[in-house]
């Protein structure tokens, strides 16, 4: 299923090595990676996350639909209030991670997208792009942004500290520089680099590093779709 080639790695291996990010193509075969967008588009059970009065939450985002104009304005504006004072998110997920560990990821499809990512072989993958023998595991949420979503700056470090390296795979078709949702990797106060999610790619990157995914165009009508994991150290 993974398509990762070793003169492929080596090079990434450098970038990540002289920026600490790395960009590769092809990651899955073409037709595992078509499978994959395609079950995304089937998927139900996406949880709308974004913060309000400085709490994580999370909602049913189908049920979204039916909220009433009026209360989608108030939510709205504490959406924004948020995004107004620092850090903020909106976007919708499926917790892959939680669920591959609960037993109850819905899809084979994506059994097998997590299956492979937490794989031997792409385990070394990360291994060998980032220099870092001490990864031990992954884990992994599949994203959706959808017109107007976006997230923040932030670095990905967490409590426990034990992310080596981020990890992005784009599963967005058709996908352009004019709808947004571009991942801009932040250095001091410039963009260093922006990636524009294509195909079948993966974006590797050292945590902590600041870094955002820019607001999705409001005319968009497709999802910028993504697996994003951790290389992580320590036990699981
Ligand atoms: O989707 C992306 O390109 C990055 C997402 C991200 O930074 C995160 O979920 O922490
Ligand atoms: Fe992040």
């Amino acid at each position: 299923m993974l398509e990762l080639k070793k003169d492929e790695l080596v090079s990434a291996r450098n970038s990540f090595d002289n920026h600490g990010w790395a960009v590769l193509e092809n990651v899955f075969q073409n037709d595992f990676a078509e499978r994959v967008f395609a079950c995304a588009n089937e998927q139900v059970g996406w949880n709308l996350v974004t913060r309000i009065e400085g709490q994580h939450r999370a909602f049913d985002a189908s049920a979204m639909t039916s909220v009433p104009e009026q209360n989608l304005k108030q939510f709205e504006s504490l959406v924004a209030a948020e995004a107004q004072a620092g850090f903020q998110y909106i976007y919708e997920r499926i917790p892959l991670y939680d669920q591959f560990i609960a037993g109850t990821v819905q899809e084979p499809v994506m059994q097998a997208l997590m299956t492979c990512t937490r794989s031997a072989p792409f385990i070394e993958s990360l291994k060998q792009v980032t220099g870092d023998s001490s990864i031990r595991f992954t884990d992994g949420q599949f994203t959706r942004y959808r017109r107007g979503h976006y997230l923040t700056r932030h670095d990905d470090r967490n409590d426990a500290n034990d992310r080596v390296a981020a990890f992005v795979i784009n599963f967005s078709k058709a996908w352009h520089q004019d709808m947004g949702g571009w991942l801009a990797l932040y250095q001091n106060e410039s963009v260093e680099k922006v990636m524009v999610p294509r195909f079948n790619s993966m974006v590797v990157f050292k945590v902590p590093r600041d870094h955002a995914v820019t607001p999705v165009a409001p005319w968009v009508d497709g999802c910028r779709y993504a697996l994003t994991g951790w290389a992580r150290r320590g036990e699981e």
